[in-house]
């Protein structure tokens, strides 16, 4: 089964091309990597699977269903990069993991026990049962990562979208990162990251798209990371 999978998907700003007919197909259980240069469009492609972005052109299947189904009933969570989240919103972790259950709550929208220990639970897998009562802005870089991650796994998505989860982020946050991923991954969940970290792809993804606007290589980390391959993304001739 796809867990992604699009077809010519095409998006314009202005005059302004930043996906072209962009063709991926990723299945379930794997973590794929998104690498390209600022401005290729891999924040774009995500926002164009979250249903953020209406594209001028193209199909986007998620889940082998369409995106408004998974969308609506909570099977995708995007992480999205640090700038693009005002971190003065006033609150706290727990309420961040909480939303992640608004598809499950009842209709009077009430959290019930079961959304409480849902949240509770994902807190603890992502080691921040201490900090549930803080303010998001309160936390750092990487433990905000791990909040928005637990708000995924509190409502169950089974496609996580994550814009570079590495970016500000110190180690012991990243390695718990890593772990948790590899998890999911083992778990039948998808995982898709955005990164600019070419260095850290080998060890975590199990596939890697290349893009620049189009796809310039989709594959095992060795061929889509291949020289060549780096050569017309990146413009460099050897990998790092
Ligand atoms: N809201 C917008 N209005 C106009 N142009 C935009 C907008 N968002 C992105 N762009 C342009 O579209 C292209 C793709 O941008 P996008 O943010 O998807 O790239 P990216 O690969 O995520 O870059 P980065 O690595 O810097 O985050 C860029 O040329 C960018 O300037």
């Amino acid at each position: 089964m796809s867990a992604v999978l699009t077809d010519r998907l095409t998006v314009r700003y202005g005059e302004t091309l930043a996906l072209d007919e962009v063709s991926v197909d990723v299945a379930e259980g794997r973590i794929c990597g998104l690498l390209g240069m600022n401005g290729s469009g891999k924040s774009t492609l995500f926002k164009s699977l979250m249903g953020l972005i209406r594209p001028d052109g193209g199909e986007i299947r998620i889940l082998d269903g369409a995106q408004r189904r998974a969308r609506r009933e909570g099977l995708i969570v995007y992480v999205p990069q640090s700038e693009a989240v005002d971190w003065n919103f006033p609150v706290t972790v727990a309420d961040v993991v909480l939303m992640g259950r608004y598809g499950h709550l009842s209709i009077a929208r009430r959290p019930r026990r079961r959304d409480r220990e849902a949240v509770q639970a994902a807190l603890h897998r992502v080691g921040l049962t201490e900090l549930a009562g803080k303010p998001i802005g309160a936390l750092s870089g990487g433990q905000r990562k791990r909040a928005f991650v637990a708000r995924g796994i509190a409502q169950d998505a089974r496609l996580l979208l994550l814009d570079e989860p590495f970016a500000g982020v110190d180690r012991t946050s990243e390695a718990m990162i890593t772990d948790l991923l590899r998890q999911l991954r083992d778990e039948g969940r998808t995982v898709v990251i955005s990164t600019h970290d070419l260095a850290g792809v080998p060890a975590l993804c199990d596939e890697a798209v290349l893009l620049q606007q189009r796809v310039v290589a989709h594959g095992p980390v060795e061929h889509a990371l291949a020289p060549e391959m780096l050569a017309r993304a990146f413009g460099m001739t050897e990998a790092p």
